[in-house]
C-alpha cells in the first residue's frame, strides 16, 4: 500500500491553542439540534427518497420532537422544489418548526432556492460555497478573494431575493457554511465568516448561524474541538452567531467530534438520524441525543418508541441499520455471554428490590445494570431479549430466561447443574437456545411428561396419589401414597418428622435410599394458576442430583420434586 503519498493532518493544519478550555468542561444541557436527513442523508441515498417516503421522514422528525429540519435542495431539482411547496403549501410544517433550505453560492440557484419558500411560516435559507485551497484551486479556480466574494455576494443574493419573494412577517434566518472547514486556513476561514456577518448584519432578533462542517473527517475529534473553540473565541458579534457543528463520519469519531465541539462551544449541531449521510455518513442524531439521556440529560426529543424510528428510517433510506447500531441496533441490550448475562441478572434483581424499597419511584434510584448503559425499557425494548442463550452463555442467562419466561426462580446449585446440561445441547447444535426450547429441555430433564387424559409419566417412579395427616405436637406426619414403581402401583404407608422425611421413607421400602440436602420453594410469580414450584437437591443412593416439583399443592409439589431426582439418579 503507497503510505507515503499521505501526510499527517496536522502537518499541513496545525492549530496553536495550548490555553484550550474545553477539555475541563461538561455537558450540561442539550445543544440544537438541526436534523439533515432530507437534504445530507437524501442526497447519499442509491434511490432518493420519494415524495411519500420524504413526507414520512419530516413527520417522523416532527413527531421526535425536532423543531430546525433542512428539508431539501430545491434548486436541485423539480422533485426537491415541489416538496418543498407541497409542505408550505399542505401546512404540514407546524408553527415552531423552522424550515431549511440548502444553496450553492450561485446567483440563480439562490433566487430558485428563496422563491420556494413562498408561504413559509419559519425558513432558513442556507448558503455554502467550499473554503479550502484545494477547493479555491482546483474547483473555483480563484483566490481567497475570489473565495470570499463568492460567499459575501452569495448572502447579498440570499437578502435580495428574500426582499422579493418573502412577506415581511416570516420568520426568516441565514445560516452559512465555509465547506471544508476544517481543510481551511483558520484565519482565512474567520475573515469569510466575518464578512458574510458584514452583509447579513447580525444583531438582537437577527441571528446568522455560521456551520462549520468537517466535511470528511481527517483527524481526531481533539483537533476540531480546538478548531471550533479558537473560531468560538475570535468571532466578532458571538451572542447573535449560533456556532454550529457539521460533522461527518469518515474516521468513524463524528459522535466524538461532536459532542467535543459542544465543550469547544458549539451551539448546534446538524447530522441525521442513525447517521445517514454521504459516504461514512452524517454524525447520528440518535446516539448524541441517547448519549445525554444516559447522563441524566434531555436531549429535548423523543426517542421513546426506538424500534418505530428505526423502522422509519429503514423505510425512507431503504437503508438497514446495523444490528450493533447503538441504542437502536437489533443486539444493542443483548448478552449472549455467561459473565455479562450473570452481572445483568444480579443488576435487574438488585434494582427491582431499591426500586420496591423507594416506594416503586423509579427515578429515585439511580440506573446501575451492569453491561446496559440505558434501560431497554426507555426505548420501547422489553427485557426478553435482553439474555439470549447460546454457547458462550451461563447458569445467569439460563436462570434469567426461567425466571422471565417461566416464573421458576432456580436456587443457585441448580442453576449451575441446569445451565450444564443446557451446554450439552449448545455444544452439540451450535446455535441460539430460544426460550422455548430451553423449557423443551428443562422438561425433559427434570418434569414429567403429561399425557392426553392428564396422567403424568416419567421415569422410574410415578407419582398416583397422596394422602398426609398432619399430627399434632410432637407425633410423626402419617403418609398414605400411591406410587406407580415401574408401572406396578403399590399404596405404601410411612410416617415421619414431616411430609418430606415421611416420603423418603415411603421410597426406602422401594429400595431407594433418598437423603434430602437441599429444599426451597415458592409460588410462581406470575401466570400460574397459584401454582408452587419445589426444588429438592437430593443424594440419591451417592449421587447428588436436583428435583423439580410444580403442583397447585406446595406438599405434592415437594413429593414431585423428589421424584424427580431419583428419577434423573436412576435413569
Ligand atoms: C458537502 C455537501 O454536501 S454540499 C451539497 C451537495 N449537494 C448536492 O450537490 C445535491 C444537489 N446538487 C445538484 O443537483 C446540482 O449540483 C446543482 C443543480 C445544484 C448544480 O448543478 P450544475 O449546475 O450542473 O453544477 P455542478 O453540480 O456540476 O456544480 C459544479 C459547478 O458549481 C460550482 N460550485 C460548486 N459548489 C458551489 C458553491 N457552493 N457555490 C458556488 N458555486 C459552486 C463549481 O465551481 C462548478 O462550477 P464550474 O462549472 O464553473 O466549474
Ligand atoms: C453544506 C455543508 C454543510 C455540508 O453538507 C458539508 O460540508 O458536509
Amino acid at each position: 500500500m503507497p503510505i507515503g503519498k499521505y501526510r499527517p493532518f496536522l502537518d499541513v493544519n496545525g492549530i496553536d491553542l495550548p490555553d484550550r478550555q474545553w477539555p475541563s468542561r461538561r455537558m450540561t444541557h442539550a445543544p440544537r439540534w438541526l436534523s439533515t436527513d432530507l437534504r445530507d442523508g437524501n442526497q447519499a441515498l442509491i434511490e432518493p427518497m420519494d415524495p411519500a417516503r420524504k413526507h414520512q421522514m419530516f413527520e417522523l422528525l416532527v413527531r421526535m420532537g425536532y423543531t430546525e429540519i433542512e428539508i431539501g435542495f430545491p434548486a436541485a431539482s423539480q422533485t426537491d422544489f415541489d416538496f418543498v411547496r407541497s409542505l408550505i403549501t399542505s401546512d404540514a410544517i407546524p408553527e415552531h418548526v423552522t424550515v431549511s433550505v440548502l444553496t450553492q453560492a450561485r446567483t440563480d440557484l439562490i433566487d430558485r432556492t428563496v422563491s420556494s419558500l413562498v408561504g413559509a411560516h419559519r425558513a432558513t435559507v442556507h448558503m455554502y460555497n467550499a473554503t479550502a485551497p484545494v477547493f479555491r484551486d482546483v474547483v473555483f479556480r480563484t483566490d481567497k478573494n475570489g473565495t470570499k466574494r463568492l460567499a459575501t455576494e452569495g448572502t447579498r443574493d440570499v437578502m435580495d431575493y428574500a426582499d422579493k419573494y418573502l412577506d415581511s412577517d416570516v420568520i426568516f434566518g441565514y445560516e452559512y457554511s465555509p465547506e471544508i472547514f476544517i481543510d481551511t486556513e483558520l484565519d482565512y476561514v474567520l475573515e469569510v465568516c466575518e464578512g458574510v456577518m458584514d452583509v447579513w448584519e447580525p444583531g438582537d432578533g437577527r441571528e446568522i448561524v455560521l456551520n462549520l462542517p468537517a466535511t470528511v473527517e481527517r483527524a481526531t475529534p481533539n483537533v476540531y474541538a480546538d478548531q471550533i473553540e479558537w473560531m468560538s473565541r475570535h468571532l466578532s458579534r458571538r451572542e447573535h452567531v449560533s456556532l454550529s457543528v457539521h460533522p461527518h463520519n469518515d474516521r468513524g469519531t463524528a459522535v466524538a467530534a461532536a459532542e467535543l465541539a459542544v465543550l469547544a462551544g458549539a451551539d448546534r449541531i446538524e447530522g441525521c438520524l442513525f447517521g445517514q449521510g454521504e459516504r461514512t455518513g452524517n454524525v447520528d442524531l440518535v446516539t448524541l441525543g441517547m448519549n445525554l439521556y444516559s447522563q441524566g440529560i434531555d436531549p429535548g426529543i423523543d426517542f421513546s418508541d426506538i424500534d418505530g424510528i428505526r423502522r422509519t428510517v429503514e423505510h425512507c433510506t431503504q437503508m438497514d441499520v446495523h444490528p450493533r447500531h447503538p441504542y437502536g441496533g437489533d443486539l444493542v441490550y443483548t448478552a449472549f455471554s455467561g459473565s455479562h448475562q450473570d452481572a445483568i441478572k444480579k443488576g435487574f434483581d438488585k434494582r427491582t428490590a431499591d426500586v420496591e424499597a423507594a416506594g416503586g419511584d423509579e427515578e429515585a434510584v439511580a440506573w446501575a445494570v451492569p453491561y446496559l448503559p440505558v434501560d431497554p425499557h426507555d426505548v420501547g425494548r422489553s427485557y426478553e431479549a435482553v439474555i439470549r442463550v447460546n454457547s458462550q452463555s451461563g447458569k445467569g442467562g439460563v436462570a434469567y430466561l426461567m425466571s422471565t419466561e417461566r416464573h421458576l426462580d432456580l436456587p443457585r446449585r441448580l442453576q449451575i447443574e441446569f445451565s450444564r446440561i443446557v451446554q450439552r445441547y449448545t455444544d452439540a447444535d451450535g446455535g441460539e437456545i430460544t426460550a422455548d426450547r430451553l423449557w423443551e429441555i428443562f422438561t425433559d430433564e427434570y418434569l414429567p411428561a403429561s399425557d392426553e387424559s392428564g396422567l403424568e409419566h416419567w421415569g422410574r417412579f410415578e407419582l398416583r396419589s397422596t394422602q398426609v395427616s398432619s399430627s399434632a405436637g410432637d407425633e410423626p406426619d402419617a403418609l398414605v401414597v400411591a406410587l406407580l414403581d415401574d408401572g406396578t402401583e403399590h399404596e405404601l404407608r410411612a410416617s415421619g418428622n414431616g411430609p418430606v422425611d415421611a416420603f423418603t421413607a415411603v421410597l426406602a421400602q422401594r429400595g431407594v435410599e433418598v437423603a434430602v440436602i437441599d429444599y426451597t420453594e415458592h409460588a410462581l410469580s406470575e401466570g400460574g394458576d397459584a401454582i408452587a414450584a419445589a426444588y429438592v437437591e437430593a443424594d440419591v443412593d451417592g449421587q447428588v442430583l436436583w428435583g423439580v416439583g410444580l403442583d397447585a399443592s406446595i406438599t405434592t409439589a415437594s413429593f414431585k420434586a423428589i421424584v424427580s431426582a431419583v428419577n434423573r439418579a436412576v435413569r
